[in-house]
């Protein structure tokens, strides 16, 4: 019954881990029943649908029966008229209504659920990418998208089939048993003694079944496993003469296999004997007994018809709950993992990008004042200690240091990914807390390490630095990055997909796509992550030019690996295990006897 959603991304293989259904639990997951608010016109109308062709299903027995009896000259029942052509035009034009409010109710609940599901995963979405930078930390990007993916398609499958076939089965079974009891007391005695002991031996034998073929699937891919092992790693196995070895290992693999399906097949023989003598045996003894009654003139034939029909349906009902139960528990447990990220505080940034527009102009001064961070992470692990520098507007500042003594965090704390534990940070002498973060972050710009393009085309990966760009500004922010030459050298130039599934660009392109972008952005503060990895001569010089250029006017913090670049800047900052050690311009640190910054010069040859 767990059918997948029409654009479900959950492999039927996924586990997904259930909770158990209290009020607590529904309780938390109306908020996400609430999506279906802006729709629930649609969503009740489909419900009204769905009581009346399941109400529907429930006339057909009495009609047979009726039927039957109109046949065998008997009275009809229930007011029907006493011809079998007119009961025939009756039952169709139920079928026809059936069928009719069949394709609504199926069309709206897809409607509502699709538009309901966007609306949640929109909203999980931004609220995701809003969420402070320490959520991630401690969080695996893979875990984090099956929250949208397979969590949500769960929720779908359940707002869309599962409560649906569950309101469908509920009036099926109540109303089924009603008119079983109706037509005869005596043998709906009778059968509710059986049914259920069925059911449950159904259930239970169900469960072990898809236990052993979950075993028996691991097994196999356990076996797989040996398979690929051997065959990516096909010389070693020759040059150890191990042919023999693997070819034992993968036999006694095979052989468990062979064990656990034959452990299913006896599991599944027992299931067929059992669904053939205790099913089709309740259905015997229900006739058995229906026949006995007859003989006795308490029933007759269209009523034990009917009886049997009214009777599939009750059992249906009942054999359908476990499963129906076990999906709303799931959802359940998928509700509660996309609850807890729409449950999380986000960075204050709007979903209309109109608001998120710059109020304040900032001027590129820059101080930091005492700060002492940790991250919230490692607590324990004092990262910065009383760091204080400052920049006037248009200053360069390098900061420089052995690895792990802080430099990406000043980087990180300007951009405001995580606040201070003591200390401030001024921008144009206001503290940092008093700033909105929207204007901090859009008018700071960061030029990274490693740069990461978007998949899509050059022009959008510039344009990703200022929306609004023309493509004029476009074009000349990459021709002043140095990037110009080279995009053009594409046949398709600015349209060229990069990303995963277009072009590979080098690490120094990426470099000067990263400058253009920056350029477009145009901010008061600049943060140059240098690259480690070095890049050939020619491609240093490319970039270097671009980045004179855009350093230009602004205030730039430049994170220095390579000292030889760092010469011209009107303070360098000497960064040790948390605390400045040294700082003043090069001429001044180069006399720093057994000072670090002499010390890591000399260790790069260059100075
Ligand atoms: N997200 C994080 N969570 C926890 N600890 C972190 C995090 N990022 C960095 N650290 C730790 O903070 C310290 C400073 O790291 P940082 O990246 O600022 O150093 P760095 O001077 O930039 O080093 P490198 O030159 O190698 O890039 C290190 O001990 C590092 O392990």
């Amino acid at each position: 019954m767990a059918r997948n959603g029409l654009n479900s991304s959950s492999s039927p293989a996924q586990e997904f881990s259930k909770s158990k259904i209290n009020s607590e639990n529904i309780k938390k997951i109306s908020a996400l029943i609430s999506y279906i608010k802006p729709y629930q016109t649609k969503y009740i109308i489909g419900t009204v649908f769905l009581l009346i062709s399941s109400g529907g299903a429930l006339l057909f027995p009495a009609i047979i029966q009726v039927m039957i009896d109109v046949a065998t000259d008997k009275a009809p029942k229930y007011g029907l008229p006493n011809s079998i052509n007119q009961i025939g035009y009756i039952a169709f034009a139920i079928l026809f209504i059936q069928a009719f409010v069949s394709f609504f109710r199926i069309r709206l609940f897809v409607e509502v659920a699709e538009k309901a599901l966007a609306d949640i995963r929109r909203d999980t979405y931004f609220k995701m990418i809003t969420l402070p930078m320490n959520f991630f930390a401690n969080r695996r990007v893979g875990e984090l998208n099956s929250r949208i993916s397979a969590d949500l398609s769960q929720v779908q499958d359940t707002l869309t089939t599962t409560l649906a076939e569950m309101v469908r089965q509920i009036i099926l079974l109540v109303g089924g048993i009603g008119i079983l009891i109706y037509v005869s007391g005596k043998l709906t005695f009778f059968l509710l003694c059986i049914f259920p002991v069925i059911v449950v031996a159904g259930v239970f034998f169900g469960k072990a079944l898809r236990k052993i073929s979950k075993n028996a699937q691991d097994k196999l891919a356990e076996s797989n496993t040996i398979v690929e092992e051997t065959l990516q790693g096909i010389s070693n196995v020759k040059a150890f003469v191990n042919e023999a070895f693997e070819a034992n290992r993968y036999e006694k693999s095979l052989q468990k296999v062979v064990k656990i399906a034959l452990k299913g097949a006896n599991y599944r023989g027992l299931f067929a004997s059992f669904i053939v003598f205790c099913l089709f045996g309740a259905i015997m003894g229900v006739l058995w007994y229906g026949a006995v009654l007859v003989k006795e003139g308490s029933l007759n034939v269209a009523d034990i018809v009917a009886y049997l029909l009214y009777s599939f349906f009750v059992g249906a009902a009942m054999g359908s709950f476990p499963e129906l139960y076990a999906n709303v528990q799931k959802a359940i447990g998928a509700s509660e993992r996309v609850l807890e990220i729409l449950q999380e505080e986000n960075e204050p940034i709007s979903i209309k990008e109109s608001e998120n527009e710059i109020k304040e102009v900032l001027k590129g001064n820059l101080s930091f004042n005492n700060a002492i961070f940790n991250y919230p992470s490692r607590k324990d692990i004092t990262v910065l200690n009383g760091v204080s520098f400052e920049a006037k507007a248009g200053d360069k500042i390098a900061i420089v240091g052995p690895s792990g003594a802080g430099k990406s965090t000043i980087a990180s704390l300007i951009l405001k990914f995580y606040n201070l534990i003591e200390g401030d940070i001024l921008f144009d002498g206001k503290s940092i807390k008093d700033l909105a973060l929207t204007d901090i972050r859009q008018q700071v710009a960061i030029v990274p390490q490693d740069v990461i393009l978007f998949g899509g085309t050059i022009k959008e990966n510039i344009a990703y630095g200022k929306l609004s760009a023309t493509d004029d500004e476009i074009m000349e922010a990459a021709r002043k990055a140095n990037a110009h030459q080279f995009i053009t050298g594409f046949p398709e130039a600015y349209e060229t997909v990069v990303g995963e599934r277009g072009v590979k660009l080098s690490g120094g392109q990426r470099q000067r796509i990263a400058i253009a972008r920056a350029l477009l952005k145009d901010p008061a503060i600049l943060i140059l992550d240098e690259a480690t990895s070095s890049l050939d001569s020619e491609s240093e010089r490319l970039v270097q030019e671009a980045l004179e250029i855009l350093m230009k006017n602004r205030t730039s913090i430049i994170i220095a690996h390579r000292l030889s670049t760092i010469r011209e800047a009107d303070k360098i900052i000497v960064l040790d295990k948390g605390i400045i050690v040294e700082s003043g311009n090069h001429q001044e640190l180069s006399l720093i006897e057994d000072g670090l910054y002499k010390r890591l010069s000399s260790l790069q040859f260059e100075v």
